[in-house]
């Protein structure tokens, strides 16, 4: 299954992800053709949106302290539903949809969610530092919310100019 990621100003990441209902061969074939291009990419996450399905799945590995993403560290989190959200904390964030950018933004610093693996089996995963930072960012592609949006108004326009410069060079080099 080849995939290839949707960069913002795409429009199809501003869509709602609808739940899954299928715990099916598609589902897992998806799962398992977002991994490799995640990690291939130096992504530590991947929202199903990124990837033009707008289902309510997402994939994390978090980089271990030697900076490697072993497999046992991968998780396929499928419908989430947070059930508690406390502290804050701030992280410079990037996304693969949004290339060579990168901002400070404020995130919960302690979560709990609900969800359910690729067979359908419901989990509960409480995460605090990188992990939950992720878990909020790629939950927020589920609703159609980038983590530009977050940003203050002065810095989305400073964000919007370099980002048409960065465009721009990237089409003359092609
Ligand atoms: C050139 C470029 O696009 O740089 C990148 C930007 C973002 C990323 C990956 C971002 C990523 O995985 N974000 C997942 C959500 C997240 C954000 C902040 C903290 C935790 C989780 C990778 C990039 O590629 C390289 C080569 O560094
Ligand atoms: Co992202």
């Amino acid at each position: 299954m080849k995939l290839t990621i949707v960069e913002y100003p795409d429009k199809r990441l501003r869509e709602k992800s609808c739940e899954v209902k299928e715990f099916d061969d598609s589902l897992h074939e998806l799962l398992d053709a977002m991994n490799p291009l995640m990690i291939s990419t130096n992504g530590i996450g991947l929202a199903a949106i990124q990837v033009g399905h707008p289902i309510r799945a997402l994939i994390l590995n978090i980089p271990d302290e030697e900076g490697e993403q072993p497999p046992e560290n991968l998780l396929e989190i499928i419908n989430p539903v947070m059930t508690h959200k406390s502290g804050e904390t701030t992280y410079q964030e990037g996304c693969l949809s949004v290339p060579q950018f990168y901002e400070d933004i404020k995130r919960y610093e302690n979560i709990i969610i609900n969800y359910q693996d690729r067979y359908g089996n419901t989990k509960t995963l409480e995460a605090d530092g990188l992990l939950a930072i992720a878990i909020q960012h790629e939950m927020d592609h589920l609703e159609g919310i980038l983590f530009i949006d977050k940003l203050s108004y002065a810095r989305r326009k400073k964000f919007e100019k370099e980002y048409k410069k960065m465009q721009k060079e990237r089409k003359n080099s092609k």
